[in-house]
C-alpha cells in the first residue's frame, strides 16, 4: 500500500497493493494499522456510503460544519469519477485552493481528504459507483454546499460530458460566502 501527496498536502492518494491471478485479483481496501500508519494519525470511520451516479453527475461540492466536519476516504467500485477537495480551513495557507484526481474501480485508487475540506465528484464513464467512509456521522443540520464552478476556486473539471446537478447543488453559494 503506498501513499502520495496531491496538490493538496493533506490530501492523500493511497495505492492499495492488488493482487492478481487466474481467478481475478484480491486486495484490502481498507486495514485500520496500516491506513493509521500511512496518515501518521489515528483515524476512526463511523459510516460507510455508497451513492451511484449515471455519467455527468456532479455531487458536491458539500462539507458539514464543525464539529461535525468530515473526513472521507473514496474509492470507486465502478466506472470512472474526477474527485475534487477544496480547502475550506480559513486558517489554512491553501485555503480555497482545490486538488481533482481520477479515480477509477480499475486502478483501485483511493483518496483520503481530512475534515476541513468540501469534496465533490463529476461522473466520466456511463455510470459511477462511489463508496466512500466518514469520521463523523451525516448531520443534515451542519451539512453545507460550496459552488461547484465557482470562479474563485477554477476547478478544472474534465470536459467532454454535459454535468447533471441536483437543484440544490445548482444553489450552492460561492468561496465568499463560506460560512466562517
Ligand atoms: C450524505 C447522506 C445523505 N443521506 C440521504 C439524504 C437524502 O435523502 C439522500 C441523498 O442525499 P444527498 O443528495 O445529500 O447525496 P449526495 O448529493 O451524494 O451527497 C454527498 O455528496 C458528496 C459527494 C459528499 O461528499 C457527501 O458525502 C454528501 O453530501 O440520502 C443519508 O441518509 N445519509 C448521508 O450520509
Amino acid at each position: 500500500m503506498r501513499i502520495t501527496d496531491t496538490r493538496l498536502p493533506d490530501v492523500k492518494l493511497i495505492e492499495p497493493d492488488v493482487f492478481h491471478d487466474e481467478r481475478g485479483f484480491f486486495l484490502e481496501s481498507f486495514n485500520q494499522a496500516r491506513f493509521d500508519a500511512l496518515v501518521g494519525q489515528s483515524v476512526q470511520f463511523v459510516q460507510d456510503n455508497h451513492s451511484h451516479s449515471r455519467r455527468g453527475v456532479v455531487r458536491g461540492l458539500h462539507y458539514q460544519l464543525a464539529p461535525r466536519a468530515q473526513g472521507k476516504l473514496i474509492r470507486v467500485l465502478q466506472g470512472t469519477i474526477f474527485d475534487v477537495a477544496v480547502d475550506i480551513r480559513h486558517d489554512s495557507p491553501t485555503f480555497g485552493l482545490w486538488s481533482g484526481t481520477e479515480l477509477t474501480a480499475d486502478s483501485q485508487q483511493q483518496i483520503w481528504i481530512p475534515p476541513g475540506f468540501a469534496h465533490g465528484f463529476m461522473v466520466l464513464s456511463e455510470s459511477a459507483d462511489v463508496f466512500y467512509k466518514t469520521t463523523d456521522y451525516w448531520c443534515r443540520d451542519l451539512e453545507r454546499g460550496l459552488r461547484w464552478n465557482d470562479p474563485k476556486i477554477g476547478i478544472a473539471w474534465p470536459g467532454g460530458v454535459v454535468p447533471v446537478l441536483a437543484e440544490k447543488d445548482r444553489a450552492n453559494p460561492g468561496l465568499d460566502a463560506l460560512v466562517r
